[in-house]
This record gives structure tokens, sequence and C-alpha cells, in this order.
């Protein structure tokens, strides 16, 4: 669905990242993990068009990105970034702007903008403070509203960039568990960068570990060499202490 091809990037004219070619599956969840400053953010700004390739395309649904247009491009893909803007609005006006892509100059919101905005105001459990101003929230609760603007943009594609950072750990599986419902009841493809082994190997269909800008390793979640190669990275042991159906629970140990 999502293509890197011969991608290259540089930060101040110097080259981080260097040829990277990915593909990232439809209907899939993706984890990014690795080290601070391995390339993880820099992953999803290129893959959001915050940022643009120094060389190499990515090419979504067969077509390159950089020539898409603006509104088309933002009924494809949505990003949730590391320190997103707050926007001088409350909540509901907030995750009603989400709808942008699908509202033109003066129209007033449609049926369809209304409802999607309240399922999505449901969803991420936005609604006993929806009428409060952005900038009086919690970093958490900030958080759910930015997600709640990704459900309002309703993309096939969805880009997180730590969606967990500021939860408590109770609301953290909230927020994978909701991730997992959109991916495999409405085939959302997800691409999220955390830092949490636990969630990554417990959530994702796949996992990239990325060390200095490069892909150490692309495998399924469920891989012994993944562990192997996290415990490479980090410079840690791994090692999983339950063997429950459903999920595992992994120690990390220096
Ligand atoms: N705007 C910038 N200008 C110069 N260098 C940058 C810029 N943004 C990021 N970098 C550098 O690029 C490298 C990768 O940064 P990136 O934010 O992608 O890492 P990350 O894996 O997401 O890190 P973290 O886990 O700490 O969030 C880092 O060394 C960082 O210092």
């Amino acid at each position: 669905m999502i293509r890197f091809e011969h991608v290259a990037y540089s930060y101040d004219k110097i080259p981080f990242i260097e040829d990277m070619n990915i593909s990232f599956e439809k209907g899939r969840i993706t984890a990014i993990i690795g080290p601070n400053g391995s390339g993880k953010s820099t992953v999803i700004k290129l893959l959001a068009r915050l940022l643009k390739p120094s060389r190499g395309r990515i090419i979504l649904k067969g077509q390159d990105i950089s020539s898409i247009r603006r509104k088309l491009f933002a009924r494809e893909i949505s990003v949730l970034l590391q320190s997103s803007h707050i926007p001088d609005m409350t909540v509901e006006q907030a995750v009603r702007s989400g709808r942008y892509p699908y509202q033109s100059f003066l129209e007033p919101a449609s049926h369809e903008d209304q409802l999607i905005t309240e399922q999505a105001i449901a969803m991420a459990d936005c609604n006993w403070f929806r009428e409060k101003p952005m900038c009086q929230l919690s970093g958490g609760e900030r958080q759910r509203v930015f997600l709640a603007m990704i459900l309002a943009q309703d993309t096939p594609v969805i880009l997180l960039d730590e969606p967990t950072a500021y939860l408590d750990i109770n609301v953290s599986y909230d927020m994978m568990e909701l991730i997992r419902e959109l991916n495999e009841k409405m085939g959302k493809t997800v691409v999220m960068v955390l830092h949490d082994m636990n969630l990554a190997l417990n959530y994702a269909d796949q996992v990239i570990l990325m060390d200095q800008g490069r892909i150490v390793s692309f495998n399924s979640a469920a891989d012994q060499g993944l562990h192997e190669r996290i415990g490479e990275t980090f410079g840690v042991k791994i090692q999983s202490v339950s063997q429950e159906e459903e999920s595992q629970f992994y120690y990390l140990k220096r």
C-alpha cells in the first residue's frame, strides 16, 4: 500500500537515512521501535509528507505522495505527532476540524460530518470534557482528543508517533485496544512508533527495528529472531515471562 523506494533524507545536509526500501501492507499494524534518535519520527514525518525525501520516492497506491493534492492526501493519511500544535479551540471544535478534508470553505458541516465527529468523540472517550478549551486539558486528555481528530479524519492509513505518551497504563491499553479495533473492524492500516516493547510486540503484526537511520530488521512481532535483535540493539536482555494465548509479557533487563 505504501512503499519507500530508495528513500534518503539529510538533516542539515548530513545524510541520515540512506537508501531506505520498505513496504507497509494494507490492513496491517506496524510498530516502529528503536533507541532514541534512531529515526522513528523521521520515518513517520516522511510518510506524512512533513519531510521530503532528498532522494527516492514514497509511493501510495501507485502514486508518488509528493504529487497528491493536499486535501486528497488528507483523506488518505492522518497523523498524530509527538508534539502536536495545541489548537485554540474547544475539544468538540478540534475534533470537528478533523473533517476538513471533506469540507469546502464556508460550507456547513454535513450530516455525515456531524455523525462521524460524534462517533470519534465517543470512541476516544472525550465526551465528558468536550466543552473544555484544549489548553486546559491534561497531557493524557489532549492525547485522546488528538486521536479523536484522527478518527474524525477517517483515513485508511493512520500514523501515530508515540500514541501512549502521557497516558497512564490503563488508558494506554484502552488506546491500543481501540487501535486494534480500528484495524480489525474497519481495516485501517496503522504505523505507530512505540517505546514500550510490550505494547509493540503484543499489538503489532510486524515490527520495524531501527538504529542510526537504518532498518535493522523488519519482522513479524512473534519472530524469535526479532527478540534477539531488540536485545542487541538496545543492549538489554529480553525474556518472555508468560505464555498466555492472547498476550505475552516481556521482561527487559540491562
Ligand atoms: N530538525 C532537525 N534538525 C536536525 N537534526 C534533527 C532534526 N530532527 C531530528 N534530528 C536528528 O535526527 C535523528 C533522528 O531523529 P528522530 O526524531 O527521527 O529520532 P527518534 O527515533 O524518533 O527518537 P526518539 O525516540 O528520541 O523520539 C536524531 O539524531 C535527531 O537529533
